[in-house]
């Protein structure tokens, strides 16, 4: 093993009962038990952070070199050796504190934390060193070219450079320099490594900020020189300029030398924001999110690790990357549900985002246009900061939004679209304008029944109705991906052809529009429409270019998309998201509707958004036509207050899956039976799941809430021990859950 470049070569004794050195190592599995023991061996120093490699049973396990004492009662017989040190930067103890601080609070393993710490095993190899070619010192060779004479001036002594970059600098044919070298001219060389990330370019001027985003930016940029840890919650409506407005604490975090890392919901959906970011800084930012290649996964991974990167932009997994002095952590539309991570380790990527910052003595900027209750509730408690931008810049003004009451205006028989929408629509066409139809629903029909007996089509796996695809020909299931092709009969009854589809889904919406629109140009904007990050790059370019007239998506249309063309916002369904009885469904709804509503008119002609409702009177309707977001979350504040439902306190829920309902049935009653007791805890539950089968698992809930004072993981932690559950029954945790289902 040779010697690592990241430290010195003197051997350590960490603190042990024995005279043996040992240290703790953490495994990146899911194993209960943490850090395990181990030898350090003769000549090898060990500290804590290095990327070590162990044995484990018969297999070779890289792991990190972890902190505190190791087990006083292991004998030193017991203990197998660190088979090696990788050479890789040591994860930074504010990371190592983060992973355990996250493992903690979710109740997880240690190990699967840092699993997710080390998500790119390429990383940890050293990076393939590429050859080039040096001048050698050798007498000229007795045959000179005007071309080989070109190659070797066009390297000083002691320059390496790779063949085909030496060939095109002497503009010469390969075959040149091969030449040279077997006439011992050159000498192959290892080239240096290059920079993977070009560095963001801080002489490039902003956009010449409005005076209420000037003092917004300052004190951001303060801030962040303060190189402390401070949260603060930037908002704004909609189109005012929030992103110019962090981006220029993004450059103030570079000045100082430090990394910022941008968290997006949804990274795929982002071309506009990194066109953004290229116009500011003259180069791309690094990316992380889960659809990279393992290649560039690695070599980001290292780049970040050896402090190469200055800004990532990442998904919520992005948290965990090996930032070695991160300053600051933007999460962009903190509101967002896509930064709760809901399988394996479950947490939640904005509130975690808070503890590194806080770990990292970083600042940690949370943006939205409609901030969660959480997040305002911490503004009020004077824990975070608040800075708001009150206009849209430039000529823009707000939307007008009206609710569209579908008592009184139904759309026709069999159509899903009212007469005043559709004639807003023809109106926003004739002036060569952009409309957009959003419909929070993938598919075609959401139900499929029979006439004749009323048999609903259902997942055989799940509690869910098949939604059919008519492009497809098929139902499918949107939960596990189960799909079947539409029978011809009905399978109860065996009546033939009398299978209706009931409710739309976009591609309905897409069919009536095309009855009535024949000539508008449309663009369909759903997950299968598209699939990645080049083809939502393309749609709107396609819509920024004009060459759309009408977008008809799902809540992928809602992202922060900036089209200056369009003027009229149309929502099919706006009760969609109240139903279900789910503790934040109007905030959500809300939520997700004032960001739709918010793409309509952000350049100088006006904007109008029409909610198709049957609720007009509902608090969430009434907050999106009169603008006034404040006073709907004082409202749901005070809703939620004397429940002690979140913010107002705390829940945790458990969620127990077996494949046997029985099984399933019975782990849960046990559960209840164990479960804490005390003042300010309450049990909920068991229940089945909203979802009681799931991918063909029997699932039921049980929810603890409690206080806000009280510590609910060592209440957990007692909880799940004291309980013994068959190994086919899974038990997940959900420390401040999003979802209900
Ligand atoms: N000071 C400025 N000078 C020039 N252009 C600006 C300025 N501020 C904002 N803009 C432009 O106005 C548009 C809206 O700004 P931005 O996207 O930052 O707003 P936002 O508040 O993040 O919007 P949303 O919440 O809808 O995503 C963008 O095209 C942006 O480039
Ligand atoms: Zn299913």
């Amino acid at each position: 093993m040779q010697p690592p470049r990241w430290k010195s070569s003197e051997p350590n004794q960490p603190a042990g009962v024995s005279s043996v050195p040992r240290i703790r190592v953490l495994l990146p599995l899911p194993l209960a038990a943490g850090a395990y023991d181990y030898r350090i061996p003769a000549g090898m120093a060990v500290q804590p952070g290095d990327f070590v490699v162990v044995p484990l049973g018969g297999r070779q396990v890289v792991g990190v070199a972890w902190d505190g004492p190791s087990d006083p009662d292991l004998p030193a017989s017991k203990l197998r050796d660190v088979a090696g040190l990788l050479d890789v930067p040591p994860m930074t103890e504010t990371l190592r504190r983060f992973v355990t601080w996250v493992a903690a609070y979710t109740l997880s393993a240690p190990g699967a934390v840092l699993r997710m710490a080390m998500s790119a095993p390429a990383a940890l190899e050293p990076p393939p060193a590429r050859a080039g070619w040096q001048l050698a010192n050798a007498e000229p060779p007795s045959r000179m070219t005007p071309g080989r004479a070109r190659v070797l001036a066009a390297l000083r002594p002691g320059q390496v450079m790779a063949g085909a970059e030496l060939a095109a600098a002497a503009g010469v044919s390969s075959a040149v320099v091969r030449g040279l070298a077997d006439a011992g001219m050159l000498v192959p060389a290892l080239l240096p490594p290059g920079r993977a990330f070009a560095p963001p370019d801080l002489a490039l001027p902003g956009p010449v900020l409005g005076p209420e985003q000037d003092s917004a930016a300052a004190a951001l940029r303060a801030q962040v020189a303060a190189r402390d840890f401070g949260v603060t919650l930037l908002t704004g409506v909609t189109g005012s300029g929030k992103t110019e407005v962090y981006l220029d604490a993004v450059a103030e975090c570079l000045r100082e030398g430090r990394q910022a890392l941008v968290l997006l919901p949804e990274i795929a959906l982002s071309a506009q924001w990194l066109e953004r970011f290229r116009r500011r800084f003259g180069v791309d930012p690094a990316l992380w999110h889960s659809e990279l290649g393992s290649k560039t996964r690695a070599k980001t991974w290292r780049a970040v690790a050896e402090g190469e990167v200055g800004v990532l932009v990442g998904a919520r997994s992005a948290l965990f990357l090996p930032f070695p002095d991160l300053g600051l952590i933007v999460v962009d539309e903190e509101h967002e549900t896509a930064f709760k991570q809901e399988e394996g380790v479950v947490y939640h990527a904005r509130d975690m985002a808070v503890v590194r910052a806080r770990l990292a003595q970083a600042t940690c900027v949370l943006v939205s246009a409609t901030p969660s209750l959480e997040t305002l509730n911490n503004v009020e408690s004077g824990r975070y900061r608040h800075l708001d931008l009150p206009e849209r810049h430039g000529a823009a003004g707000m939307a007008v939004v009206q609710a569209l009451d579908l008592r009184k205006t139904p759309p026709e028989r069999g159509r899903f679209l009212a007469p005043p929408l559709v004639e807003a629509i023809r109106e926003t066409l004739a002036r060569g304008e952009q409309a957009m139809l959003f419909l929070n629903r993938r598919g075609y029909a959401p139900l499929t029944l029979c006439r004749a007996c009323g048999h609903r089509m259902r997942c055989p796996n799940c509690t869910a109705w098949l939604v059919e695809h008519r492009a497809q020909k098929r139902l499918q299931c949107h939960h596990c991906g189960h799909a079947e092709p539409i029978p011809p009969t009905c399978p109860e009854c065996s009546a033939p052809g009398t299978l209706t589809p009931v409710g739309p889904g976009v591609e309905r919406v897409v069919e009536e529009a095309t009855a009535l629109f024949p000539d508008a140009r449309r663009i369909v904007m759903a997950s299968d429409t598209i699939p990645g990050p080049a083809a939502a790059a393309a749609a709107a370019a396609a819509i920024s270019d004009r060459q759309v007239d009408l977008i008809i998506g799902t809540q992928i249309v809602a992202k922060g998309w900036h089209f200056p063309g369009l003027t009229l916002v149309g929502v099919v369904d706006a009760d969609l998201g109240l139903a279900g009885g789910d503790l934040r469904a109007a905030e959500r709804t809300l939520q997700l509707l004032h960001q739709v509503a918010g793409r309509a008119g952000r350049a100088e002609a006006p904007g109008r958004v029409l909610m198709q409702t049957f609720n007009p009177d509902h608090p969430v309707m009434q907050a999106l036509v009169s603008h006034d977001f404040e006073a709907f979350m004082h409202a749901e504040a005070a809703g939620r207050r004397p429940g002690h439902w979140p913010p107002f306190g705390r829940l945790a829920a458990l969620i127990v899956s077996s494949e046997d309902e029985r099984e399933a049935d019975r782990a849960a009653r046990d559960l209840g039976l164990a479960a804490p007791r005390g003042d300010g805890v309450e049990i909920l539950g068991p229940a089945p799941a909203p979802l009681a089968l799931l991918r063909g698992r029997h699932r039921r809930r049980l929810l603890l809430k409690a206080r806000k004072d009280v510590q609910v993981q060592p209440l957990l932690r007692e909880w799940l021990e004291r309980v013994k559950l068959p190994n086919s029954v899974r038990v997940q945790v959900d420390v401040d859950p999003v979802g209900f289902l």
